[in-house]
């Protein structure tokens, strides 16, 4: 039995809460809204993220951020573009135990990824992330998933993977964390570009084959970025890919088909991939890397290109090797 924190009470923390709290480990869940947060406890559901699943025992909502403070380790699960603003205005002092990132996203004015401005926040923690292929409904209601847990260091690595891997949720370890975040990151950039296609009722045989490029384009950066392949091809990078790009489940798949069949922007969710089209094309331009998917995603979500022109120019580049 351990202690474990998670910080972040939308969807995904609170699946985590329970697969963790499931498997008999004490999980306390910090979110910053203290009337949610008192809902939460007294009414024992996450009313606004998972209404049907009632939560374990074992599973302590709070807004107190010192009940944090004696965890052997602790989730951090709010969306990329938040975490530097929380890191920035809570005090981690209190924490000394190893802190895992969650978010799938790249931070857009610096092109950061989220370990790296955890280091920059919080220079004396151990970091990790957690990342792959998983829906936060189908992880709360237990089942089975596979994702990836990593660490630079591979002895933290293996005790995390230990500590929090349950008869539900197994863990596979890399000592890769730039590829396993850019992986994570890049496939919500690609899930909105097969939900537009999708939505464009363009075919199946397109969104293979946007699937693919898009994989492609994943890999020359992630190598420039000094990833590894075996990360980016495994369950963290291709595996959340084929999740993500294929299915209505996903925010940000259903965010591109929303656009592609009514043109309109959905609103009210978390969907990463919109800022980190934009922190894609930074990368892109600083590592020299052409990334033509992600380029057509950010000019469509700025305006600067309808579907159909973004199509037509996608379909009319240059015909070169396919490697
Ligand atoms: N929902 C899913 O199936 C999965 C989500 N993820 C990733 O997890 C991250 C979070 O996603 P979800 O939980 O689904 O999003 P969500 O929108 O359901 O919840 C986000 C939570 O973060 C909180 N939050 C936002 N800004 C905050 C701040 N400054 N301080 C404290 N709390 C703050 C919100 O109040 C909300 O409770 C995203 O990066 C997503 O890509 C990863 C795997 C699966
Ligand atoms: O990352 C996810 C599944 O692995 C969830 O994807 P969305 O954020 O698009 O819902």
């Amino acid at each position: 039995m351990n202690n474990i924190g998670v910080i972040g009470a939308g969807a995904f923390g609170t699946a985590m809460a329970y697969v963790f709290a499931n498997d008999g480990n004490h999980v306390t869940l910090w979110g910053r809204d203290q009337t949610k947060m008192d809902a939460m406890a007294q009414s024992g559901v996450n009313a606004d993220y998972l209404p049907d699943l009632p939560l374990p025992n074992g599973l302590l909502p709070t807004s107190d951020f010192t009940r944090l403070s004696d965890m052997d380790a602790i989730l951090m699960v709010v969306p990329a573009q938040q975490l530097r603003g929380l890191l920035t205005q809570t005090n981690f002092d209190k924490i000394t135990c190893p802190i895992i990132f969650c978010a799938k996203g790249i931070e857009t004015d610096s092109g950061k990824l989220q370990t790296e401005i955890g280091a920059e926040r919080l220079p004396n923690h151990q970091l990790a992330v957690i990342t792959g292929p998983g829906f936060a409904g189908e992880i709360a209601s237990g089942k089975p998933t596979a994702l990836t847990i990593a660490a630079d260091d591979p002895t933290l690595g293996e005790r995390l993977q230990e500590m929090l891997s349950t008869p539900s949720l197994r863990l596979y370890l890399s000592n890769d964390m730039r590829g396993a975040q850019l992986g994570g990151a890049l496939k919500n950039v690609l899930a909105i570009a097969c939900g537009i296609v999708a939505g464009s009722g363009l075919g199946q045989s397109a969104q293979a084959a946007l699937m693919t490029r898009g994989f492609a384009e994943t890999s020359r950066l992630g190598l420039a970025m000094g990833a590894k392949i075996e990360t980016l091809s495994g369950l963290s990078g291709f595996g959340d890919l084929v999740l993500t790009c294929t299915s209505k489940q996903s925010r940000n798949f259903s965010f591109g088909y929303t656009l592609g069949q009514t043109g309109a922007f959905s609103t009210g969710k978390t969907y990463e991939g919109v800022a980190t089209a934009k922190a894609c094309l930074k990368l892109a331009e600083q590592f020299n890397v052409e990334m033509p998917i992600a380029q057509t995603v950010a000019d469509i979500l700025d305006g600067q290109m309808d579907v159909p022109s973004a199509l037509t120019s996608l379909m009319s580049r240059p015909l070169k090797a396919e490697n």
